[in-house]
């Protein structure tokens, strides 16, 4: 089956809200919500490829900080690697470029909203 790493951002304001993305039709998993980022191409380490990731869906530039989770999971179709950093905002405002919506929540609102299922590692450590 076909595997990718992917990448993903964990991003907190300073009201400590979590920046949760919700995928459009347009993207696989549609309806459920994920950490903004994407796969990791050859030439970049997992910080650079979440930051240009984030360039480009939420038009805004992070600085990214430690590692929260590493966890891989099968899905019918593909194997998703899933690593996520937390990253906060350095210049400019995020934005919905490819997603369907953007909510900033606190960590004890997190698990009300279905998640992609990659994701519950990184939910299980932060909330
Ligand atoms: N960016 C991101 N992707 C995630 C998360 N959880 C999760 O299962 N995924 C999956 C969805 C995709 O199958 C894969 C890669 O994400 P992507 O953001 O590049 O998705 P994509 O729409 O370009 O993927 P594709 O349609 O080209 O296959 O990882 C997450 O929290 N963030």
């Amino acid at each position: 089956m076909k595997k990718v790493d992917v990448v993903g951002a964990v991003i907190y304001n300073e009201k400590n809200e979590v920046l949760c993305a919700l995928r459009s039709q347009q993207m696989s998993l549609p309806g459920y919500w994920e950490f903004p980022g994407g796969k990791i191409e050859d030439n970049e380490t997992p910080q650079e490829s979440l930051a240009r990731e984030i360039k480009e869906e939420l038009n805004c530039s992070i600085e990214v900080g430690e590692l929260v989770a590493d966890a891989t999971h099968e899905y019918p179709n593909v194997i998703v690697r899933l690593i996520t950093y937390k990253a906060k905002i350095i210049d400019g405002v995020a934005v919905a470029n490819e997603h369907e919506k953007l909510l900033w929540l606190p960590l004890n609102k997190l698990k009300e909203l279905e998640w992609a299922p990659a994701d519950l590692p990184t939910l299980a450590v932060i909330c």
